[in-house]
């Protein structure tokens, strides 16, 4: 019975064009939807530092907060070193993160403030909280001001909550706008740097591309699944937020800690990021990408991150699977991931690709569009 409502449920999915499935990815395929930007995964200092950090077991074996605080401190030490804030705690992935931080700190007669493109995992995070959301246009200063202005009388906290870099659309938050909103109404913004950490700021992340010092009322999220190449979250912020957390967030307590071997890998990875080398390559990409794009028409100005949303509507997943029959790894984006009328191919680039994959990908797609 159940089996045949959820083949019904199924079918309507296919019907709508909606229907996903999962695909092995290959060897040798020319790669553009990893989010591994700074090729860190594959690394050969971070690789030895994951096997090296095998020496503690190949799990962690229970919570921080039971068995499993192995090697996870001197991660946080390092993470909060390098985003320049008073301490940071590790989650088992960045979607843990948002769901955590948000539901533990946003609470009854609380109103929290979401940019209308944030991910999903901070909308699953608003949803699990028991403040009241708003959600203010796309980057939209002046919508969010005035939704502030209509309703902070009303409630304890406000938090503004925003990606630093967009996931789909690989545009920047308007971060100095809304640290002054933030501080005007004595709100706190929380900025989920997923994408912005080890590609803005000289890896350091948006905050520092705007010239932003972390303070007290900013709290920082970040993944280490992406520039960082492994698995896992962040928070940082100051000692009260941390420990507040690890006393109440429920994806950091009732689940097991990151595997040792992981930590050590990433504690390597942003070793490799404060060198600066691997981040300079990466903008150099960025440029050489821009004009490459730019000169087929693919964009119109120049990206300062290394995601690039091809519009293709309609035409995506037939483009993305000419793409895929030419060895070029590219995923087409629909509804419910992005809104209706701007399906699009997500292409993110990264310091292993050369001028002549974006040629070939430019070259490939005109061959469909
Ligand atoms: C903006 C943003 N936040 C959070 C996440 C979740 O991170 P993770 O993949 O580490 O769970 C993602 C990844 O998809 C993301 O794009």
């Amino acid at each position: 019975m159940f089996r045949e409502k959820l083949k019904r449920e199924i079918e309507v999915i296919k019907n709508n064009g909606l229907y996903r499935f999962l695909r092995e990815k290959g060897d040798n395929i020319l790669d553009f939807s990893s989010n591994d930007y700074l090729c860190l995964s594959k690394h050969p200092e971070v690789i030895e530092a994951v096997k090296e950090g095998l020496k503690y077991g190949a799990g962690s074996t229970g919570s921080r907060l039971t068995s499993g605080n192995i090697n996870h401190q001197r991660l946080e030490d390092k993470i909060a070193e390098f985003k320049e804030t008073e301490r940071s705690l590790v989650y088992s992935s960045g979607y843990a993160t948002n769901v955590g931080v948000i539901s533990a700190l946003c609470k009854k007669e609380d109103l929290i403030l979401s940019d209308k493109l944030n991910h999903a995992s901070i909308i699953d995070g608003c949803r699990l909280s028991k403040a009241d959301v708003l959600i203010y246009n796309h980057c939209d200063v002046n919508h969010l001001y005035n939704l502030i202005e209509e309703n902070w009388k009303k409630y304890n906290n406000l938090f503004i909550i925003t990606d630093g870099v967009f996931s789909m659309d690989g545009d920047i938050a308007p971060l100095k706008d809304l640290k002054k909103i933030t501080d005007e109404f004595n709100a706190i913004l929380i900025i989920d740097d997923a994408h912005g950490t080890g590609v803005l700021g000289n890896g350091k992340g948006s905050l520092k591309h705007f010239n932003l010092k972390p303070s007290d009322n900013i709290i920082q999220i970040g993944t280490l699944s992406k520039a960082i190449g492994g698995l896992g979250g962040f928070v940082c912020g100051i000692e009260e937020v941390i420990e507040y957390l690890i006393n109440t967030s429920r994806s950091f307590i009732f689940s097991t800690a990151l595997p040792p071997h992981v930590v050590e890998g990433c504690i390597k990875a942003f070793e490799i990021i404060e060198r600066g080398e691997v981040v300079k390559k990466l903008q150099k990409n960025i440029k050489i990408a821009n004009e490459i794009f730019k000169k087929n028409g693919f964009i119109k100005k120049d990206n300062l991150t290394p995601i690039y949303p091809f519009i293709f509507k309609e035409k995506t997943m037939e483009i993305a699977e000419h793409l895929i029959k030419n060895n070029i790894f590219c995923v087409g984006i629909r509804y419910p991931t992005v809104p209706k009328g701007s399906e699009r191919i997500r292409i993110s680039i990264n310091v292993g690709h050369k001028k002549e994959d974006f040629k070939l990908l430019c070259e490939k797609i005109k061959e469909v569009y």
